[in-house]
C-alpha cells in the first residue's frame, strides 16, 4: 500500500477493556490505519483518555454504545471485536448485514474465486472473543452454555493462529482469534504432532497467566488482596480452552487428540507461560523436536526457538508480539518438556489480531508490531 493510499478505516468494539486498549496502543503506530470508531458499554459517552489516561496523546473518537453506531455511514474497512464471549455473535451478524453483505452459505460458493467475489468490498471482522473459534455448534453449546446465535458464520470463520493458518486468514472475511492459552499451546504442539515426532497421548499443558487475562470487569476473585502473594489453578479438567486446543490438534493430526490442560492464575499483570510435557514418538529424540520447531519457525518474525538450554521467561516477551519456545530432554526416559511464553495481551490477543489484519489487507505482517519486549 502506498503512503498516499486511503487509510484502512478501523473500528474497535470494547475499547474500554484490556484488549481494546491494547489494540488502540498498538494501532497508534500503524501507518495505514485510522481508528474511526471506539465502543464501550458502561463507559459509553466518555473520551477514551478519561478511561485510559495512557492513551491521552492519541487523536481518537469518544467511546460510544454499540447499538448507537450507524454502520453503513462509517464506511469501515475492518472491525476488531474485543467483547465478552457470547456478546459478539449477534453484533457481528448485525454488522455484516448492516454493511450490505449476506451470509456466505446463502450464496453459491464453488471455488475460491466465488468466495472472493462474495466477500468483495465487505467489511472484515476480527473477533478476539471465543464466539467463532469452535466449529461445532454442539461443542460450543456444551462449553459456553447457550445455543450459538450465528451458526452460519461459525462455519465461515477462519481460526486466526497466524503462523499456522496464513493462507486462509489472507482470504477471510471473519477471523476468530485464538484464546491466549491455545495460542501458546498450538504454536508449540501443532508442528510436533504434524511431523509425528511426538505421540498424541499423554500431552500435559501446565499453564500460568497474569491477571489481565481475566479482563477489566470487576470480579472479587481478581482483587489485589485475592491475587497477590498467591497462586492457584482454576478450571481443573473443565477449562473451555481444552476443547479449543483439542479441536486444532485433532485437525492438524487428522486423528482425535486429547490434552490435560490446567491453567493457573499468577500475581503479575500480563504474560503467560506454559510448560508442556510430551512423549516422543517411537525412535525420536529431543534433537528431532528441536529440528522440527526450528525449521517451522525459521522465517517467522515473531516465533523464536531459544538456543539450547536457554529458559523462556515472560520477561522475554512482555509488551511484544513475540513467542519464545524451547525444548528440554526430561530425565524420565521417552519424555520431553517444552516451555513457551507469550504476552496474553499481545500475541495472545490484540497483537495477533493486528498481525491477522495486516495479512487480510495484503500488508507487511509485522506493521505496528515491531517493538521489542519491555525489560524489566
Ligand atoms: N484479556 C486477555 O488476555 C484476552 C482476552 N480475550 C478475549 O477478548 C475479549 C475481550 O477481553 P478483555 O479486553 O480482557 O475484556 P474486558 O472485560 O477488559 O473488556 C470488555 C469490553 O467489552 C465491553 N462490553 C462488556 N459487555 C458488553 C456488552 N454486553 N455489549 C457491548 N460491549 C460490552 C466493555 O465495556 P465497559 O468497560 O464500558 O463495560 C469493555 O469495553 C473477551 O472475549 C476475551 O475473552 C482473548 C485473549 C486474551
Ligand atoms: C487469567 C484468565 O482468567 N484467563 C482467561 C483466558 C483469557 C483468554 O485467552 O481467552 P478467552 O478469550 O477464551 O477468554 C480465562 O482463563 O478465562
Amino acid at each position: 500500500m502506498s503512503e498516499s493510499a486511503k487509510k484502512i478505516r478501523a473500528g474497535i468494539l470494547g475499547a474500554s477493556g484490556y484488549t481494546g486498549a491494547e489494540l488502540v496502543r498498538l494501532l497508534a503506530l500503524h501507518p495505514h490505519v485510522e481508528i474511526v470508531l471506539l465502543t464501550a458499554d458502561r463507559k459509553a459517552g466518555q473520551p477514551i483518555a478519561d478511561v485510559f489516561p495512557h492513551l491521552a496523546t492519541t487523536d481518537l473518537p469518544d467511546l460510544m454504545a454499540v447499538d448507537e453506531v450507524e454502520w453503513p455511514g462509517l464506511e469501515l474497512d475492518v472491525v476488531f471485536c474485543a467483547l465478552p464471549h457470547a456478546t459478539s455473535q449477534e453484533i457481528i451478524k448485525g454488522i455484516l448485514h448492516a454493511t450490505g453483505h449476506g451470509f456466505i452459505d446463502e450464496m453459491i460458493i464453488e471455488s475460491p474465486s466465488d468466495y472472493a467475489n462474495a466477500i468483495h468490498g465487505s467489511v472484515k471482522v476480527i473477533d478476539l472473543s471465543a464466539d467463532f473459534r469452535l466449529r461445532d455448534q454442539d461443542v460450543y453449546q456444551k462449553w459456553y452454555g447457550d445455543e450459538h446465535r450465528a451458526p452460519e458464520l461459525q462455519k465461515e470463520a477462519v481460526y486466526g493462529l497466524t503462523e499456522l493458518n496464513r493462507e486462509d486468514i489472507t482470504r477471510a472475511r471473519l477471523v476468530a482469534c485464538p484464546g491466549c492459552y491455545p495460542t501458546a499451546a498450538l504454536l508449540t504442539l501443532v508442528p510436533l504432532l504434524q511431523s509425528r515426532v511426538i505421540a498424541k497421548g499423554n500431552i500435559i499443558i501446565d499453564a500460568k497467566s497474569g491477571v489481565s487475562g481475566a479482563g477489566r470487569s470487576l470480579k472479587e476473585a481478581n482483587l489485589f488482596t485475592e491475587v497477590s502473594e498467591a497462586m492457584h489453578p482454576y478450571g481443573i479438567a473443565a477449562h473451555r480452552h481444552s476443547p479449543e486446543i483439542e479441536q486444532e490438534l485433532t485437525k492438524a493430526l487428522g486423528e482425535q487428540v486429547y490434552v490435560t490442560f490446567t491453567p493457573h492464575l499468577v500475581p503479575m499483570n500480563r504474560g503467560e507461560l506454559e510448560t508442556i510435557y510430551v512423549q516422543y514418538a517411537d525412535g525420536k529424540t529431543v534433537a528431532d523436536l528441536r529440528a522440527v520447531l526450528e525449521e517451522q519457525y525459521a522465517d517467522d518474525p515473531f516465533v523464536t526457538v531459544a538456543p539450547e538450554g536457554v529458559v523462556p521467561a515472560t520477561r522475554q516477551v512482555r509488551g511484544s508480539n513475540h513467542c519464545v519456545i524451547n525444548v528440554f530432554e526430561d530425565r524420565v526416559p521417552g519424555r520431553a518438556i517444552l516451555v513457551v511464553v507469550i504476552d496474553n495481551l499481545v500475541k495472545g490477543s490484540s497483537g495477533q489480531a493486528i498481525q491477522n489484519m495486516n495479512l487480510m489487507f495484503g500488508l507487511e505482517e509485522t506493521l505496528s508490531l515491531e517493538q521489542l519486549p519491555l525489560f524489566p
